[in-house]
């Protein structure tokens, strides 16, 4: 087989060499796939260059051994060395390539400029008018300013209407009093918010002459730009240390009848005139584009942290030998057990299927900003609403899902700080949290299909989108020999069924006394399967289109292998529903797994090249376990040995509790 992994270097460890050398494809046209184009793969490798030319980025202390206060410390020395190189290394204001200088550099665990990049840019895009851009983003822009997004309070995350902080419009100054009438009402956990910014988008209920008009965002300044110091009025602390994301100054933040000028509620889309009078905007929802826009890049940013928990545990276990298969005078890579391989191979899989969803996603968001900003066009939010709502609660479960199976793939090591992976793991399902909870946006992504199930009873098919269409399918006998297609028809009626079902038994408990809302409650567990079956229905044929669309003849052979695997688990996954309702035969199953089982053994000599594919530098992987170069052992033994505990041989612990103790136990 041909040289198609391209980095190969003399002294890395042979086991992985060997494992490069017998790849079908070239990893460089495999990364322009999975990054969407071959013109930014090529910026990633060159920006990653750039980054290993800087000594000041290279070498740091491992993050495993540094206290919070020092990793804080650490990723703002990092930003203070990028920002005196920004230009050189990436094309200002190009998001995407801003967000990989910062994977590289600072990593996940968190940064000032986290939440800036993130949430506060984006909402002045979105939300602020053209006067109001031209006063804050250029600013927010050449980070003259840091800023965070400050909605969730101590009280409510989920539930934004009954968001307590108030901004009281006062006609009479022409200002907002921003207020925390209770302990409940203050800001919490809002990113960077704690240290580091000293602005801040605030949600808060606009209130005018006594009447709410509910949570409404505005821009406001929280410290003194010279000192830093907080400004009078203003209570703002760090909420103290999380599961992982250690490096952020997640905070808490409380107002004291503190005035902001009118000027500061952002006002492209709605207004508040001098004396009062509001107008509304084009949409009611329009104020939570921001979180819409995280939603949309989720799937991307998902799936890119499962892939870093498999390319260590796939080069891994491409380098750990134990136990015998045939050839009892060698022992065999442990990649080569077919436990293994189920263990990893299908979340490989999730993996191109995520990224493939982020990609659109991310575009159909910002189709979405400029139909809304140039055209008033607000058409496009409800569907793009639902979609993201279920794609960020799939895709983040299955994430947490499959970088757990890479930790145990890794067995003791995996578990080890060396692998990095239980930081991955902790920063990744905090995305099942954050940008709204799973099963409440499960629900939320259950509201629209709940619509489209009653458009079809009431005999209005034509009025549903296009991702609705599958709801008005007819039950066919399905040949699965035929390829692709068949599955996406079996799942499409495997869906449809659970929507109908599920509507069906809201509708039930209606019928019989109870209200929407608690006919809804009493539905909510087969509502939120009707979601999840749509969403992965989504992930499938986005899956399906990519792969079709790919020209290169090798890279398209190792997708739809890849594809194909996908296409079988996924069916297995989701076989009790079908067996239920009579849409699949237990020889189907049959031939389900016996699919799924020949796509292990196609897709174990591309394992490492699929992996490798997405060209994770070292720095970026930060795991001792999971370096390109594989020697994993050594790697471990220098890491174990620079642990600040093993800086002395014997610990003051030890003189001063254990070696008494022991003296004591003499007597
Ligand atoms: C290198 C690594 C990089 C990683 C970097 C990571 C950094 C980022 C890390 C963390 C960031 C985290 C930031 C945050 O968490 S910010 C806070 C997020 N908070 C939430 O998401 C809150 C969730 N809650 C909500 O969004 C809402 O409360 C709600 C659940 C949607 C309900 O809203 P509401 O009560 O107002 O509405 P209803 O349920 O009554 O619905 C009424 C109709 O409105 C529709 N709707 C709701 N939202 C939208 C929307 N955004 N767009 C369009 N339509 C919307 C809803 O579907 C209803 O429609 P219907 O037709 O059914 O009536
Ligand atoms: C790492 C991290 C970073 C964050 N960053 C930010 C930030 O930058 N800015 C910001 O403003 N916020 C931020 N947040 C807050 C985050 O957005 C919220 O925690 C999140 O939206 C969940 O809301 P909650 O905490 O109120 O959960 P709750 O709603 O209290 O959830 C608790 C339980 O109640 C259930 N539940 C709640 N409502 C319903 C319902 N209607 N139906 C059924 N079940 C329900 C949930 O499913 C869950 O099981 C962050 C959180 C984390 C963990």
């Amino acid at each position: 087989m041909s040289f198609l992994n391209k980095e190969i270097c003399d002294g890395d460890n042979p086991d992985l060499t060997e494992e490069r050398r017998t790849a079908t494809f070239d990893t460089d046209r495999m990364a322009q796939v999975i990054y969407g184009s071959e013109k930014f793969a090529a910026r990633r490798r060159q920006i990653t260059k750039s980054i290993s030319r800087i000594p000041a980025l290279q070498d740091t202390k491992p993050l495993a051994f540094m206290t919070r206060e020092e990793k804080i410390t650490e990723a703002c020395r990092e930003l203070d060395v990028l920002s005196d190189h920004w230009e050189q290394l990436i094309y200002v204001n190009d998001e995407e390539e801003a967000l990989h200088l910062h994977r590289e550099v600072i990593g996940m665990e968190g940064h000032p400029f986290a939440l800036h990049e993130t949430m506060f840019i984006p909402t002045l895009v979105s939300q602020a008018s053209d006067e109001q851009q031209e006063k804050w983003l250029g600013r927010a822009r050449k980070r003259e300013i840091i800023g965070c997004y400050a909605q969730t309070e101590l009280g409510h995350g989920s539930n934004l209407r009954k968001l307590e902080t108030t901004a009281t419009y006062s006609p009479s100054t022409q200002e907002f009093i921003l207020h925390t009438p209770t302990i409940t009402a203050l800001k919490w956990w809002p990113g960077a918010l704690g240290k580091s910014s000293n602005y801040a988008i605030v949600m808060a209920d606009l209130v005018i002459k006594n009447k709410s008009y509910g949570p409404h965002p505005f821009i406001v300044q929280l410290r003194d730009e010279k000192t830093h110091q907080p400004l009078p009025g203003i209570t703002v602390g760090d909420i103290g240390p999380k599961m992982a994301f250690n490096g952020a100054d997640n905070g808490f933040l409380g107002f004291d009848h503190f005035r902001i000028p009118r000027g500061n509620l952002l006002m492209r889309h709605n207004r508040v005139e001098p004396d009062g009078s509001y107008l509304k905007p084009p949409h009611a929802k329009i104020g939570y584009s921001s979180m819409v826009k995280v939603r949309s890049r989720m799937a991307m940013d998902q799936g890119l942290f499962m892939a870093q928990a498999l390319v260590i545990a796939v080069r891994y276990s491409a380098v750990r030998r134990q136990g015998f298969l045939e050839d009892k005078s060698q022992e065999v890579k442990v990649l080569d057990y077919q436990t293994q391989q189920h263990r990893l191979f299908p979340s490989i899989a999730r993996v191109y299927a995520f990224i493939f969803c982020g990609l659109e996603t991310i575009q159909l968001y910002e189709k979405l900003i400029l139909d809304v900003n140039k055209n008033g066009d607000t058409s496009g939010m409800a569907d793009l609403h639902s979609l993201t709502s279920g794609l960020k609660s799939v895709v983040t479960h299955f994430t947490g899902q499959g970088i757990e199976q890479a930790r145990m793939a890794c067995g003791g090591h995996g578990y080890s700080m060396a692998s990095y992976i239980s930081e991955i793991y902790g920063v990744a399902v905090a995305g099942c949290t954050y940008e709204g909870e799973n099963m409440v946006m499960l629900l939320q992504c259950a509201r629209a299909l709940v619509k489209a199930v009653e458009l079809v009873e009431e005999g209005h098919p034509e009025k549903l989108s296009p991702m609705m269409a599958y709801l008005t399918k007819p039950s066919v006998t399905v040949d699965l020999t035929v390829g692709p297609e068949a599955y996406v028809k079996i799942f499409q009626l495997i869906a449809k069924k659970q929507a109908f079902k599920a509507t069906e038994q809201l509708h039930k408990f209606m019928v019989a006394g109870d209200s929407r809302d608690v006919a809804w409650n009493k539905s909510a567990v087969e509502l939120t399967k009707a979601s999840r079956l749509h969403t992965r229905l989504y992930i499938l044929k986005t899956f399906i289109r990519r792969v079709e669309s790919i020209t290169d003849i090798s890279v398209k052979a190792a997708l739809t292998d890849l594809l194909n695997l996908h296409l079988n688990y996924e069916l297995l996954d989701v076989a009790s529903y079908a067996l239920a309702d009579g849409i699949m035969s237990s020889t189907q199953m049959d031939f389900i797994k016996n699919q799924l089982y020949s796509s292990l053994e196609k897709i174990r000599p591309n394992a490492v090249s699929l992996m490798d594919s997405f060209q994770f530098s070292d720095l970026q992987l930060r795991s001792v376990l999971g370096r390109r170069d594989g020697h994993v052992y050594q790697n471990l033994f220098e890491w174990a040995k620079s642990s600040p505990l093993n800086q002395s041989e014997v610990l003051p612990s030890v003189t001063q509790y254990l070696k008494p103790m022991m003296e004591k136990s003499k007597l």
